[in-house]
């Protein structure tokens, strides 16, 4: 078999223009969703990150802007800008990007963000409103991935989803959204030790690992989905993904690309947070 590709940068071009809509008709009310981007020190993958978001959110309407500090900022400069952003009603949506320099906390960073303000999903509040079911922003990279599923019609509900990582932005909200969709989930880990025996058992296989070409043939159930996190930067500068795609797709049912998979859906559904935040701040209901 040869999988369907999950093509997220197409999915994010449909949803964008839904998006533009929406915003438009938000301007008529006067209200145009603002977000605003904070960026610490100059890591080379975050400033591109950042760009990306900008020029999503220009696609759609959406006005962002963004703050940039030195390396050298200190946390409470950091928790002191958040109150200012917090205090500021013309600014809808906050992110702060991660990693934070090694002086910054970043969970105190997380928290210090108005729970209504938190695009990214973050904040612990946010975090158990998801556990629990309730409507809130979810972690984007999570909602991409539930987005890319069911814009297959992928059924989700009975089957089993394994998770290959851990991690607070990733592996833990995808399973427990996966959990919420009523799937039947394993997380695995680098302490996991019967990892192919346990992914080779997925029907929705996510791989969220960080080492490039892990996940091959070996690991996939035939007619499995499977869902590629990775974005690891060789050293010829090109980007791949965690699974190994050209012997995966042989195995898989549905399989998403790197690049041009849950990348791009991460930065949609980002948006897709930010036009909720505009309209919860602002109360209008739609
Ligand atoms: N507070 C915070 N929120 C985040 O959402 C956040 C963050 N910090 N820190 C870093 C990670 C990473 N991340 C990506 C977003 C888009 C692509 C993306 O669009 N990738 C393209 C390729 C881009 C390229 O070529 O460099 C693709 O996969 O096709 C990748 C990675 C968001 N993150």
């Amino acid at each position: 078999m040869s999988a369907e590709v999950i093509n997220g940068r197409e999915l994010s071009t449909a949803l964008k223009e839904e998006m533009k809509v929406e915003v438009e008709k938000l301007k008529e009310f006067g209200l145009t969703p603002h977000l605003t981007v904070v960026l610490v020190g100059d890591n080379p993958a975050s400033k591109s990150y950042v760009k990306g978001k900008e020029k999503a959110a220009a696609e759609t309407g959406i006005s962002s802007s963004l703050i940039e500090l030195p390396a050298s900022t200190t946390e409470s400069a950091l928790l002191q800008l958040i109150q200012e952003l917090n205090d500021d009603t013309t600014v809808h949506g906050i992110l702060v990007q991660l990693p934070l320099p090694d002086q910054i906390r970043e969970e105190k960073v997380i928290e210090a963000i108005h729970p209504d303000k938190d695009v990214d999903g973050f904040h612990p509040i946010n975090i158990g409103k998801m556990m629990t079911g309730e409507d809130t922003f979810l972690p984007c990279t999570p909602y991409g991935i539930i987005t890319m599923l069911k814009s297959k019609n992928i059924k989700i509900e009975g089957k089993h989803a394994v998770v290959i990582g851990r991690s607070n932005i990733v592996g833990k909200p995808v399973g427990q959204l996966l959990l919420n969709e009523n799937a039947t989930v394993t997380y695995c880990h680098s302490r996991t030790k019967n990892l192919q025996e346990l992914a080779a058992n997925a029907d929705i296989l996510i791989a969220a690992i960080g080492k490039a070409h892990a996940i091959t043939a070996e690991y996939i159930k035939d007619g499995a989905v499977v869902i590629d996190v990775g974005i690891n930067r060789l050293e010829n500068g090109s980007l791949t993904g965690d699974v190994d795609f050209e012997s995966a797709k042989e195995k898989a049912s549905y399989i998403t690309p790197v690049p041009r998979g849950v990348g791009p859906m991460t930065i949609t559904m980002l948006l897709k947070n930010t036009i909720k935040a505009a309209k919860g701040l602002s109360k209008i209901e739609g």
